[in-house]
């Protein structure tokens, strides 16, 4: 997509989307409800007209291509199975409408179904399946056309917690096994980094960033970003820079942490400093912190410290002996600190 805008009446919902989606890769675009994602994605299906701006398939504009024109394939939020039709039918359909030949079509069902683990269930109703399996049989509907993309909205939105982990493995697998170039929408960052190649992380219509989970992660462009991706949060605070014994240095309340010296700093500058739950490291350090709360979640503990700088988690191996009001020391590296402008919230 390139410059691509979209506004509905007086209402400006995207603007400047620039994307090269590579042939094979999986982009997920990742942000809050209303930033636009799923116009973007139906820009691209072809539902929706831009208001400016390119949209190219393999380097053809095809802006006033219809859906079907365009060769991509969605898979919604609800599937929308035909009741009344088989798993096999429900998968045949398109290639029915096309007038394929019945015997083709029962060997593309057939492949299909077994690489979605479906070939048990051709003969049920949509109605007598699990959530997943209905799912599966909307994704095989879709791939059974060999589309040039493969655009998901949210589609694993409807199905419960566990089942939408497995989901997502699925998916993930098959995209590994085919290589189908994907356009995935969701507002889930974690679905988002545990499926993609590279993310756009939108914001009010625009994309803040795109770039691979890693990039996403360690090296956020801006502080939205960077509050967007992580969970718990990461904590941002501002401060002030300023020089301690030569060094820099950033000053939150009443406490000094140094900050990396390579020159990106100067005295004065206001700043927003970003600490990462995993980057607290506890029991050496000079950060003096109690402990508020300690929240065990299995593998790991979740430890949220009170400063006089504010409030700070840490994540902690396994399951933590910390009690609350105990006294404690932190330290964060000056590496592991992310530092943003405060006025423009540009990573510096
Ligand atoms: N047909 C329409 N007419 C007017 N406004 C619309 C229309 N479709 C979407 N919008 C508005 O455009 C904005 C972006 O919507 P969009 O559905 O793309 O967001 P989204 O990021 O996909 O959010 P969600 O996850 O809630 O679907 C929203 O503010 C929405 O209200």
């Amino acid at each position: 997509m390139r410059r691509v805008a979209k506004s509905f009446g007086t209402v400006q919902v995207c603007r400047d989307v620039d994307l090269a989606i590579e042939t094979g890769e999986f982009v997920t675009l990742l942000g809050p409800s209303g930033c636009g994602k799923t116009t973007t994605l139906n820009m691209v299906a072809g539902l929706e007209d831009s208001t400016s701006g390119d949209i190219l398939l393999a380097g053809r504009r095809v802006n006033e291509l219809s859906p079907v024109e365009r060769d991509v394939a969605m898979v919604f939020q609800n599937y929308a199975l035909y009741p009344h039709m088989t798993v096999a039918e429900n998968i045949g359909f398109t290639l029915r409408m096309r007038g394929m030949k019945r015997a083709e079509i029962a060997a593309r069902v057939t492949a299909i179904a077994a690489s979605l683990e479906l070939s048990h269930v051709l003969e049920r109703l949509p109605a007598q399946l699990s959530g997943g399996q209905q799912q599966r049989v909307a994704i095989g509907r879709a791939l059974v056309r060999e589309p040039r993309i493969f655009l998901f909205d949210e589609p694993f939105s409807n199905l419960d917690a566990a089942l939408r982990v497995k989901m997502r493995a699925e998916v993930k697998q098959l995209h590994q096994r085919l290589g189908v170039t994907s356009l995935f929408v969701t507002h889930d960052q974690e679905e988002a980094m545990s499926i993609s190649d590279r993310i756009a992380v939108m914001n009010r219509g625009r994309v803040e960033q795109f770039g691979t989970p890693e990039e996403i992660y360690a090296r956020p462009a801006t502080r939205y970003v960077a509050s967007f991706i992580g969970n718990p949060q990461i904590e941002l605070m501002p401060g002030t820079v300023e020089a301690a014994d030569g060094r820099p240095a950033v000053r939150l309340g009443a406490q000094v942490l140094p900050l990396p010296g390579d020159g990106r700093f100067r005295p004065g500058q206001k700043v927003e400093i970003g600490i990462r739950p995993e980057h607290v490291r506890l029991g050496a350090g000079n950060l003096s912190a109690s402990v508020r709360l300690v929240q065990p979640v299995g593998p790991l503990s979740h430890v949220v410290l009170d400063w006089d700088g504010g409030s700070l988690t840490a994540t902690l191996p396994g399951f933590s002996r910390l009690q609350p009001g105990e006294r404690v020391s932190a330290a964060i590296s000056p590496d592991d600190m992310l530092v943003f402008d405060q006025e423009t919230g540009l990573r510096l």
